[in-house]
């Protein structure tokens, strides 16, 4: 599992060593993973000799881990320049630049544009400019630089710690911010590195372990990897039947939308669901039959489920009853349930931890202004974009569920406030149909992982998660199969478009090349 946390962890678990005189060894180590991940980038397109690096440097710590391996790679033979963006910088890692053969350019009210100009055809720019020290964007002189250089379109900026101007525990961002193609961060990944919009500005993100590992605190994020989707995706035994391995009810689609029903249900038996229930009118049925002949089309009583979707398509008075009615009796058998789409405007005034809800960020904002209690005034699509970690908290230590917000970075919060992160998509997969096949891949995870998740020594406890927490481990898997699929998918089309559809035909691949054992003879 990878871990983010806040800049105030990460300087909390500084501080002891900061305390016994280590804090320059810290910046060293810093400042040499930094270099490193430079060179690398650096001899990647032509050799070292040469190259023309530029950092931006502010006037604390960070603008100090800038000079520090600008001075290393200026002892490698590159032509170095430093533009200072304060009177005040690092005293010792000033003279250790200077001392390397450095340039140094100083950035004043006047020259913003001139100096964007003059470095934004280098090799790499190096922005050290604000790490976990700042407080709010970059302003006057320093601000207009960044925005000169962001359109100027630099070749590669590789951010120190974080981008400047990025909160490095929400990931909320103060523009401009000049966005990295490479975030250098160390000690821990920045929580901010891995929601949005922070994670957007971020490009790939490097971690250079500085010695505060074993300090830090319990994680503000969790990312699973493909070791954790190893453990806890479902795999069938010998004895398995259809019925044990998990049954999924789903309540999507109308007249109007059939198609999300095709797709939601299509989804959940390639996610790997023993059958399919579709409950629905006879029109959409007939689709939904005709692409998933495996599908059970139920007009009244379901028969029995292990899990419920609910939602996806669903529109109009009788398909919204039948969601209701589902509803009701997940509630009283303790099911678990998603809830997508139409299915959010029912909700019961308190949901258990056991329901997710699958909004995209204008659910969200719908969602919280219809609660009660959240004190908010006015939420929009816009404030839930540029704050999502917030509100995805928000919403679920509000409703009592746990909630899956949808996004380019997709965050999974448990109602005690524990947070998933997963990134795996790519942007081709913002398409109609794409949340729906999402819904279906969760719905069948959830049928059948529901005992694994309530099971004290099952897979989800071994990750040290309690009980309420699984339920957004197990939607955590489902965003990173979802956004595994979409990338394979696309990848298979050369990097190309790809339809929900698509989504669906790679999800089997996704899953048998994560759950493969395993084997020592396979070359
Ligand atoms: N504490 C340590 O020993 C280590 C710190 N490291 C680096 O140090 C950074 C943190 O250093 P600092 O605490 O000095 O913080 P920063 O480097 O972020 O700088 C904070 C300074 O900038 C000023 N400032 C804050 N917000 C500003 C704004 N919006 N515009 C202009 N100036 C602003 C503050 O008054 C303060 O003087 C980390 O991000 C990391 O890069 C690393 O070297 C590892 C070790
Ligand atoms: N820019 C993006 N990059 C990666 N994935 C994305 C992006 N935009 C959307 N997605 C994913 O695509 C899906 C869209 O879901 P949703 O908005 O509900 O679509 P629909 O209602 O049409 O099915 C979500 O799973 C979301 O995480
Ligand atoms: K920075």
């Amino acid at each position: 599992m990878i871990s983010a946390f806040t800049g105030q962890q990460i300087r909390d678990a500084e501080q002891p060593l900061l305390d016994s005189g280590e804090g320059a060894v810290l910046m060293q180590r810093a400042a040499y993973g930094l270099a490193q991940e430079v060179v690398r980038l650096v001899k990647a397109k032509r050799k070292l000799r040469g190259a023309c690096i530029t950092v931006l440097a502010g006037k604390g710590n960070n603008g100090g881990d800038g000079l520090f391996a600008a001075s290393i790679l200026a002892r490698r033979g590159m032509r170095t320049t430093a533009v200072l963006a304060s009177a005040e910088v690092h005293t010792e890692a000033l003279g250790a630049f200077l001392a390397a053969g450095g340039r140094v350019l100083r950035l004043d009210p006047g020259n913003a544009e001139e100096l964007a100009v003059l470095c934004a055809g280098d090799d790499v720019i190096i922005d050290a400019l604000l790490g976990t020290g700042a407080r709010g964007g970059l302003r006057e002189a320093s601000a207009e630089l960044v925005a000169s250089l962001q359109e100027l379109k630099p070749r590669c900026v590789v951010a120190c710690d974080l981008p400047s101007g990025l909160d490095a525990a929400t990931g909320e961002v103060h523009w401009p911010v000049l966005e990295a193609d490479v975030t250098v961060t160390f000690g821990g990944i920045k929580a901010g590195l891995m929601t949005d919009p922070g994670e957007g500005c971020a490009g790939h993100v490097v971690l250079v372990q500085i010695g505060i590992e074993d300090s830090l605190d319990t994680p503000e994020l969790h990312r699973l990897d493909a070791t954790d989707l190893h453990a806890l995706l479902p795999k069938p035994g010998r004895r398995s039947h259809k019925y044990s391995r998990g049954v999924l009810g789903v309540v999507a689609g109308s007249a109007r939308f059939a198609g999300a029903a095709v797709l939601s249900v299509h989804a959940a038996a390639m996610a790997g669901a023993g059958m399919v229930r579709y409950v629905g009118p006879e029109s959409a049925a007939r689709h939904v039959l005709s692409r998933t002949p495996e599908a059970l089309w139920e007009t009244d009583d379901p028969g029995r489920v292990q899990a419920w979707l609910l939602g996806p398509g669903v529109d109009g008075e009788d398909q919204l009853g039948r969601a209701g009615d589902a509803a009701q009796s997940a509630l009283a058998a303790e099911l678990p349930v998603v809830v997508d789409a139409g299915a959010l405007s029912i909700l019961p005034e308190r949901c258990p931890a056991h329901w997710i809800l699958t909004p995209h960020a204008g659910e969200l904002a719908t969602l919280l202004a219809a609660l009660p209690s959240t004190g908010e005034v006015a939420v929009t699509r816009e404030d839930v974009e540029s704050r999502p970690l917030h509100f995805v908290r928000k919403a679920a230590e509000q409703t009592g569920a746990t909630v899956l917000l949808k996004g380019a970075t997709t965050l999974v919060a448990s109602p005690s406030g524990v947070v998933f992160s997963q990134s795996e998509g790519t942007a081709w997969m913002a398409t109609a149909g794409s949340g729906d096949v999402l819904g279906g891949i969760l719905g069948a995870l959830l049928a059948q992982s529901e005992d694994s998740v309530r099971d004290d020594d099952g897979a989800y406890a071994a990750m040290g998660l309690k009980p309420d927490d699984r339920w957004a481990a197990v939607a955590a898997v489902a965003a990173s199969v979802h956004g595994r699929a979409g990338s394979m998918a696309s990848e298979d089309f050369n990097g190309g478009p790809l339809t929900a559809s698509a989504i669906m035909t790679a999800v089997p691949h996704v899953i048998g090349s994560l759950t493969a054992e395993y084997d020592p003879a396979r070359p």
